[in-house]
């Protein structure tokens, strides 16, 4: 079905369980708080530590990336953009970890209305300590993977601002069907965590010229929080964690 944004007041978009774990949340951003983040994620894009084409194993990402807290790289993080301008990563900022605990208990009341799986504890105030920021120019896509640098099982929350995209989540099996496609559009959050937390999921497509004309973003910024559980400081120097694993360009 088309669900364009024509659509939008026939059918208001609801809350939806999309796979147990994996809740998505419609609007769950207003507009002010669109700009506010996007005007944060302008500051964040500047270097040094900035915005950064991404090199993985057979090419380059057509998604650009800044992190904060820890910088994420093929695959793992660590405290310095080493794959970058080798500057140290900005920190992450306390609101932003606030705005994706209060995601958290909005999916929790949808999960639990829906008598489904919930996300373990919630997440203590500042627990969330990493965010990723992704822009995806127009023609940019994420292909299906999952986020496993992380050593917390605390729910990944993710941001859309600008241009809607197809947003592809599938199982914790393969990279294969079962799937579930949803549109994510500007301000909606989708927390995936519990059984969903290692499900692999992909962003085939955005759709260009779809963003709110207020917003002023051509293209799509993507912010997914998360709880890193890692402790680099005491870690050995470029705090490479994770095996090496594949996340497709
Ligand atoms: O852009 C998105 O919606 C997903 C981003 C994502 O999966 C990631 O950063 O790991
Ligand atoms: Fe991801």
């Amino acid at each position: 079905m088309d669900t364009g944004s024509q659509d939008q007041e026939l059918f208001p978009r609801g809350p939806a369980v999309v796979a147990p774990g994996a809740v998505h949340l419609p609007v769950h951003l207003a507009a002010e708080r669109q700009s506010e983040l996007l005007a944060a994620c302008r500051r964040w894009a500047l270097p040094p530590a900035g915005l950064r084409t991404v090199r993985v194993r057979g090419g380059v990402m057509s998604v650009r990336q800044v992190g904060l807290g820890l910088h994420w790289y093929p695959y793992a993080y660590a405290r310095t953009a080493v794959d970058g301008d080798g500057a140290p990563v900005k920190p992450f900022p306390e609101w932003l970890g606030e705005w994706a605990r209060a995601a958290v208990r909005a999916a929790t009341e949808v999960a639990a209305a829906a008598g489904g799986a919930g996300f373990g504890a919630d997440p203590a105030p500042g627990e969330y300590d990493v965010a990723l920021v992704n822009f995806y120019p127009e023609g940019a896509r994420m292909g299906m993977h999952r986020d496993l640098e992380e050593r917390s099982p605390a729910p990944v929350v993710s941001f859309s601002l600008g241009d809607a995209c197809v947003f592809r989540f599938g199982n914790t099996e393969s990279r294969g069907r079962p799937w579930r496609d949803t549109e994510l559009r500007s301000g909606d959050a989708f927390v995936f965590g519990g059984p969903a937390r290692l499900a692999y999921h992909a962003v085939p497509r955005t759709r260009p010229g779809t963003a709110p004309r207020a917003l002023g973003l051509t293209g799509r910024v993507n912010v997914t929080v998360r709880v890193s559980g890692l402790d680099l400081a005491n870690e050995r120097e470029g705090g490479a964690t994770a095996e090496q694993r594949p996340r497709c360009p």
